[in-house]
């Protein structure tokens, strides 16, 4: 079965050039696939349309075998996914690391006692048990990554979105990535520069170029 099929999709950023012509995607559940393309082909935008941060002028988005098109829609699909973004002072919103990590479960309305538990946990296994009260902003480049990926892995998604997770990350913070993403059992898709971690985590490619993808 496929986790996601994208069918002909079309979009152009508001008064910009056209980013996707016709594009056409399917990913297989538990697959592992790199995205790839140059600068500005349009992976953090891609991204942004599968989970509903964008929409699209034309085409379809299908996760696990339902088209997912209203905000409800999408919504429920993003329970299910974890979005991590290239900029983690995009993602990282709260005082302390550890609020920010337990931010989408309590959101989820899981009990706090529980999230605690999971958050400790989660913290053990990518070594930030140091770090989960300070202030995230303060932290540095790495750091910040981590507490992303934490925030993410704490969920429990079926399906992970990575977009350049190793931008600026030292061989220890990649190989610590690795680690916990190749034990990763769900669907990932992840876009990145760096062809050796993506030889390393990925099993199948995907790549974008002009408007569209090319396996
Ligand atoms: N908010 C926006 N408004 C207008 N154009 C945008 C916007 N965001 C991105 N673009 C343009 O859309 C195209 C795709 O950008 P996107 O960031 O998705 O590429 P990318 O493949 O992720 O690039 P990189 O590898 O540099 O991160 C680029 O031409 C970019 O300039």
């Amino acid at each position: 079965m496929n986790c996601l099929e994208i069918h002909q999709l079309n979009f152009s950023y508001p008064g910009g050039r056209r980013v996707f012509r016709d594009l056409n995607l399917s990913v297989q559940s538990g697959e592992k696939a790199a995205l790839t393309g140059a600068n500005g082909a349009g992976k953090s935008t891609l991204f942004q349309l599968l989970t509903g941060l964008l929409k699209p002028q034309s085409g379809s988005i299908v996760a696990w075998g339902k088209t997912v098109a209203s905000e409800e829609e999408f919504r429920q699909m993003r329970r299910r996914t974890g979005l991590m973004f290239q900029d983690p002072d995009d993602q990282l919103i709260c005082p302390s690391v550890e609020e920010d990590i337990a931010f989408t479960l309590l959101n989820h309305g899981m009990p706090p006692r529980e999230v605690a538990g999971k958050v400790d946990e989660i913290c053990r296994k990518l070594g930030l048990a140091a770090l989960k009260t300070r202030v995230p902003f303060h932290l540095s480049w790495g750091q910040k990554q981590l507490v992303s990926l934490a925030g993410i892995l704490v969920t429990e998604p079926q399906l992970l979105l990575l977009d350049e997770p190793t931008a600026g990350a030292d061989d220890h913070l990649k190989s610590l990535m690795l680690d916990h993403l190749q034990q990763f059992t769900g669907t990932l898709l992840v876009s990145s520069h760096d062809s050796d971690f993506l030889e390393r985590l990925c099993s199948s490619a995907y790549h974008i170029s002009n408007g569209s993808v090319m396996r």
